[in-house]
């Protein structure tokens, strides 16, 4: 595994605490880079979209929950195109990679990226690293035209093939040398978007006139500051017919239980709203929640009490959730895939076997019938859905707009609701987590009934422990520069001293 990125920060600032969080450019290292008017510009599909152009200080802001007094924050640049770009059509010689897990969407990514850039951009020459980061050095590339990806959005997986580990950036550094490559698309998740960061300050530090744009992919939206990942409601779309299957199962014999694993290894998402979403889920475990099994107050316990209740019920558990149970109940070894990510342990095998063992104590005098679905990678091998096919659109669109702008080291997607480029040490450093006292964990609670297995003074001690993470889905933003901003406000007052 290669090293950290060590990515300097391109911070500035303006009145009323305002921090710009910006991406770096080809011109911070090529200072005399020529630019030429954006060929959008004499396209007649584009030019009664008034406003089409983006303006060169738009700005997006991470926290919209403001109150009279607080700072204007971090900001983000605005993702869309430029009246000026750095790269002349004929010169542009692009290419695609996808890593990591599979993700619904992938292919419609590659589909608009070479569609965008031909179509917008006149741009012909792109071309598809197959395999992952160890393609660009092991494989032969594909070409790629509108023709041949013109159908893949239809379907699941990606056409260029995946892969974790074999990220080796000299070689892949020399591999976009020498083939000339001067934009590359990066598509995959934290670990890929690493791996992108690294990319970019070795290409920075040959002096290469390469932009290289992350395109962020999660199936478990772990990844910090975007509003949500692509895939990731077609994923939950697609966990409702197990749910609906193990609700069935379940509601047709006696003391039935029907249990669904879910995707999430650190991030409890999928099953959090795949449970708000079905509504016939009666207890969901995530990562993020620890539990408990026996005693006053346990999983046993609480499963009991609903089958006395109602005469059935459904569970869903994350992949990633009771891990440090399993891990106490067995001898186990540590284990890591190629990318160095840790290997689980089979929590739905384990807990349907704790569950059935429990029952079948003679003390319990219970029979049950458990049956078990593990729909895991039946939620990701899937096309996209028609929301995700569009915002895979905007995705693919803003990454082409920012390195036809001569834009780099930059990741791309929506931050409260607009499109933005991120600089990718905002989406490396932290991971995107369901924060257990927030409003959304509230509404689940509520919504299943279960109970949530901590005290409070738990709740209150877990999250002090952990920092808790940038989501959309809190009030309170928490990144260094937004304390910056605010102690700025305080000692300072509104001062100005960037450029915006
Ligand atoms: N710290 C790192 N530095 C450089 N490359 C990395 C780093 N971490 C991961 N990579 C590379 O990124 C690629 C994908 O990483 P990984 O398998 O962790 O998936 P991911 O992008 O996190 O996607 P997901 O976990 O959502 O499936 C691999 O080829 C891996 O070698
Ligand atoms: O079996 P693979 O391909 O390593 O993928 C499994 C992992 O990938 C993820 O879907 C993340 O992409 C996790 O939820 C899951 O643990
Ligand atoms: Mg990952």
């Amino acid at each position: 595994m290669e090293g950290e990125s060590k990515a300097e920060k391109k911070l500035v600032y303006g009145d009323w605490g305002y921090v710009l969080d910006d991406v770096p450019h080809l011109t911070d290292y090529l200072p005399d880079l020529p630019t030429y008017p954006n060929p959008l510009q004499d396209n007649p599909a584009y030019s009664v979209v008034k406003q089409y152009f983006v303006n060169s200080d738009d700005t997006v802001t991470q926290k919209i929950v403001v109150q009279k007094n607080s700072p204007r924050g971090i900001h983000f640049r605005r993702a869309g195109p430029r009246q000026r770009v750095y790269f002349e059509s004929d010169e542009v010689r692009a290419c695609i990679v996808t890593c990591g897990g599979l993700c619904p969407g992938l292919n419609t990514v590659i589909r608009e990226i070479v569609c965008g850039l031909y179509d917008m951009y006149g741009v012909t020459k792109i071309l598809g690293i197959e395999d992952g980061y160890k393609g660009f050095y092991a494989r032969n590339t594909v070409t790629l035209t509108p023709k041949s990806v013109n159908d893949i959005h239809k379907r699941g997986g990606t056409i260029l093939g995946t892969s974790r580990g074999g990220h080796d950036t000299l070689k892949i550094a020399d591999s976009i040398e020498d083939r000339g490559i001067n934009q590359v698309y990066i598509i995959g998740g934290d670990g890929t978007q690493k791996g992108a960061s690294v990319i970019f300050e070795e290409i920075k530090m040959r002096g290469l006139k390469v932009a290289v744009a992350g395109i962020p992919k999660t199936i478990d939206n772990d990844i910090a500051v975007i509003d949500k990942s692509f895939g990731f409601d077609t994923a939950v779309e697609e966990a409702q017919r197990a749910i609906n299957a193990a609700h069935v199962e379940s509601e047709s014999v006696e003391n039935g239980i029907g249990l669904v694993k879910l995707m999430g290894r650190y991030s409890g998402f999928i099953a959090m709203y795949a449970t708000l979403a079905s509504r016939d889920v009666d207890c969901c475990l995530i990562p993020e929640s620890p539990f408990y099994l026996e005693g006053k107050g346990g999983l046993l316990e609480y499963i009991e009490k609903r089958l006395k209740e109602n005469g059935h019920m459904v569970i869903v558990v994350a992949e990633g959730a009771g891990q440090q149970l399993i891990a106490e109940s067995m001898r186990t070894m540590d284990h890591a895939d190629a990318s160095g990510n840790k290997l689980l342990l089979d929590v739905g095998l384990w807990l349907s076997q704790k569950i059935k063992d429990h029952f079948a104590t003679a003390r319990k005098k219970m029979p049950i019938n458990l049956k078990y679905i593990d729909p895991t990678y039946m939620i990701r091998a899937v096309p996209s859905n028609a929301s995700d096919n569009v915002y895979c659109t905007l995705l693919a669109h803003s990454a082409i707009h920012g390195a036809m702008a001569g834009y780099t080291g930059f990741t791309v997607g929506p931050v409260n609701g607009r499109h933005a480029y991120i600089p990718f040490y905002n989406i490396t450093e932290k991971q995107n987590k369901v924060v257990i006292t927030d409003r959304m964990w509230a509404r689940l609670l509520s919504s299943t009934n279960q109970p949530s297995f901590l005290s409070k003074k738990e709740i209150e001690e877990g999250t002090r422990k952990e920092e808790v993470p940038q989501t959309q889905l809190l009030d309170e933003g928490n990144s260094r520069a937004n304390e910056k901003a605010e102690e700025q406000l305080e000692h300072n007052g509104p001062v100005s001293n960037g450029s915006i």
